[in-house]
Formats: C-alpha cells, structure tokens, sequence
C-alpha cells in the first residue's frame, strides 16, 4: 500500500459477486484455498460473513493470503470511550415526542475517526444480533498507525462533509458525500480524512443484524434502484514498509478493546471471496416513483436491507431520497402526514428536504419512533398545497433514512449534548383546522 492508491476507476463491480484480486502476481493460489505452502510464504486465513452451513445464496466468506496472521496480535485491554454506545441498554427513555438535532460543527479538537464518533440512536442487541445504531462521526486527522474493526455488527459510512480514504484489509476505498461505504463485521479498517488536514463529518450506520443485502424488486423486474454493478469493491493492496508499531481497536460486546501490533494489520497481498468492503455511489441509484398521482411510500427508495426474521419487517432499511423529477397530477407531493410502525432516523447530506425545507439541516439528524405522528412543517404543508403541480426537478439534495422494526433510543450525548433542537415540535404549530363545509 504504500506508494500505492487505488483508483476511482477499475475497481471490481458487483453486489455479492466473487472476486479475486492479487497486489503481487501470484500471489492467490489457484485451485485450491489452502496449499501446504501459500505463494510466498503468505498465511493463508478465512474470514467467514455467515455460519458455514448458510445456504448458498446468503454465504459469504473471503479468502486472504497475508504476510502475518491476524492472531499475531493482542492481548486486548479495555479503552474508554465516553460517546459509543451500543444497543438499546444504552438508550435512554424518551417521550414519544418528535425529535430533531443540529448538526454538530466540525471537528476542530484533533480527533480521528474512533475518536470522534459519537452515538446518537440505537436499539437491539449485538448479542442477539438484532437492530442498529447510528453514530456521528467527526474527524480532523488521521488514524496513522492505529486500525479499528467492529465485530457487533457491519458498518454503513455516509459521508456529509469532506472527502474519505478508506483502508481496509482488502484495499482502498475512496468515499466523497453522496457515496456510502460498507464495511463488512469483522473486517478491519481505518478512516483518514482524503485530503490532508482536512476535517470530516458524516454519519454511520452500525447493523447488528444480518448483513445489509439489495432489496428485492418485486414487480419492479430485474434492474432498477441501486443496481448491483454499481456496488465497487477494492482491490488488494499491502503495506509493504518495514514492520512499526500499531494499534488494533476492536469493537467487541459493546465495549472498545485495544491491542498492540507489531506491525500494519493491512498485510493482505492476494484475496478472493464475496465478503468485501463496497463503496457505492448514490448518484447511480435508479430513482422510480410515480408518473401519475399520489405519494408512494418511501419503500422505493430502499438502497440496501437487512432482514428481520419476519418477512418484509427490516431489522434496517437504508432509503435515500436523491434528486428526482416530481410530476404527480392533482397531488400533495411532499410526505404525508403518519404515523409508521416503523421507527425512522433521517439525516441529510446536503440540500433540503422536502418535508421540512428549514430546520432540518445538513449534517443533522432527526428520529420519529414507532408510531410517533409527523410530516411536513406548516411552510412544506402550505407552499405543497398551494403549488402548481407543473413537473418540478427536486434538485441538489440527499436526505437518508436508517429505519428499523424495532424503537430506537436516543443515547444521553443525544438528548443533553447541546445538539437537540428544542423547538423542532414548533414548525407545525401554526397547522389550523381549516375545516368548514
Ligand atoms: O418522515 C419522513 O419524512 C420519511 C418519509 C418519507 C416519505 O416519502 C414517506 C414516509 C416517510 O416516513
Ligand atoms: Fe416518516
């Protein structure tokens, strides 16, 4: 890796595909994954996505042939952090009010990317597997010699500002906003801002579920929404410095461990397997929605999702609402006003949001939990009922929504760190009863 980047261009293509990819030719054995003696005296060493016995088509698992074996770390001490948290143990209990936060300004203590998440929501369990958080993260330097890996669960970055590099045991990645990244569990990483001494903020999804998968298309047909080829994965590439100190930060039961390494974890030469990192581009996303009348539920928005054990009731949805045309005839095109069984955590990118074209801003987040009543303020409700519906380009915007079957809790950095907006339930106080027959 070093003197080495990965670009943009050329990386391998496919959601779920096989890939094999070798930083030195020769490397990858052939035929075989376990040869009495790797190429080059590289370990070889699997990283299993799923149990063994899962069937075929939900499988994964990848293959690395690498310069040390990843049990050459260790032991594990516990660190602090005061901000991540971790399933709903770590929630606090709210009143089913509306919630929204302002966006936290950037980094300007030095912080880096374990540093500097704080967790805003979550619910679940890591030990059961089930449900989902979602952090803030803000960063002003890099991790230098310092790796992180989360084995509760797979991670979902969403750049908001600024540029990333992603180093990840299979390669690098690169990430500005308006791309996702996902980092499979287990998988070890580090997050630098791209540009040197730049800050960088942006969102995480934390899924302690099973891993996030394309959604099915339903009547839809065989392309559409965030198309599979769209979803780019690294290709190998190793430190090949001299040995140096590291840090290796794990994610494990809910608390951070940390164990020194005596050299760069990212030693992976060769790999083949369909357990990777995917960076995925949302201006790709094949946005459908009505060409007649009526708001459709924002299920056509879905970019990735993670099952339940109940059919069609996610553990987590990703939806993004990007720039589309809006045409619909005699129609109140904005959200409706509901109340979802579904629990609902948005954040924006950039832009505005149709719904709440003030207020909600970039970088902040907002959450209506199961149930809670919500829709568009009283500006969106008059300025959408008032329009001529002439076709409308809803242009330079990219809100996110992390929505879950099950209640998600606001940590308590989310309801007293300064950032919760304590008038949010005030944009739609001047809704009259405009009633009268
Ligand atoms: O609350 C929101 O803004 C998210 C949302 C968007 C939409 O188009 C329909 C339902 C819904 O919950
Ligand atoms: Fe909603």
């Amino acid at each position: 890796m070093t003197g080495s980047s990965t670009p943009a261009e050329g990386l391998h293509g496919g959601f779920g595909n096989h890939f094999s990819s070798e930083a030195v030719p020769g490397a990858l054995p052939q035929g075989r994954n376990s040869p009495q003696r790797a190429p080059f005296g590289l370990y070889a060493e699997l990283l299993s996505g799923t149990a063994f016995t899962a069937p075929r088509h939900a499988n994964q698992r990848t293959w690395l042939y690498r310069r040390q074996p990843s049990v050459r770390s260790g032991p594990y001490a516990p660190m602090a952090h005061a901000l991540l948290k971790t399933g709903s143990k770590d929630g606090v209990d709210i009143p089913p009010d509306p919630l929204r936060w302002h966006p936290i300004p950037l980094a300007n203590e030095s912080l880096d990317f374990v540093d500097g998440l704080r967790t805003m929501v979550v619910n679940g369990d890591p030990d059961a597997q089930t449900g989902v958080a979602v952090h803030l993260y803000g960063a002003s330097r890099p991790m230098g010699n310092r790796a992180f890996v989360d084995v509760d669960g797979e991670l979902l970055l969403i750049p908001q500002e600024g540029a990333l590099r992603v180093t990840t045991e299979l390669g690098v990645l690169h990430a500005a906003p308006g791309e996702i990244v996902l980092l499979p569990r287990g998988m070890l990483f580090k997050v630098d801002p791209a540009v040197p001494g730049e800050s960088v903020r942006g969102y995480v999804c934390e899924n302690y579920g099973a891993a996030f998968r394309l959604p099915e298309l339903g009547p839809i047909g065989s392309n559409g929404l965030a198309n599979t080829r769209d979803f780019l994965a690294p290709h190998a590439a190793y430190d090949d410095g001299p040995a140096q100190p590291w840090e290796l930060v794990r994610k494990f039961g809910g608390t951070l461990w940390r164990a020194p390494a005596q050299a760069s974890p990212f030693n992976v030469v060769a790999w083949h397997g369909n357990l990777t990192p995917y960076v995925y581009d949302t201006r790709r996303f094949n946005t459908i929605g009505t060409v007649s009348f009526d708001h459709p539920d924002p299920s056509i928005f879905t970019v990735l999702t993670s099952p339940s054990d109940t059919p069609g009731w996610a553990n987590c949805d990703f939806v993004i609402f990007p720039p589309r045309w809006m045409v619909a005839e005699d129609t109140f095109r904005p959200p409706w006003y509901h109340r979802n069984v579904m629990s609902e955590c948005m954040g924006l990118v950039h832009g505005q949001y149709d719904a709440k074209e003030e207020g909600f801003r970039p970088g902040g987040l907002s959450l209506h939990n199961s149930m809670v009543p919500h829709g568009p303020d009283a500006d969106a409700f008059n300025k959408a009922s008032a329009a001529e519906l002439a076709p409308r380009k809803l242009d330079n915007t990219l809100a996110f929504m992390v929505e879950s079957r099950w209640r998600l809790r606001p940590t308590a950095f989310a309801l007293n760190g300064g950032h919760l907006d304590k008038s949010y339930a005030d944009c739609w106080a001047p809704l009259q009863d405009n009633f009268k027959v």
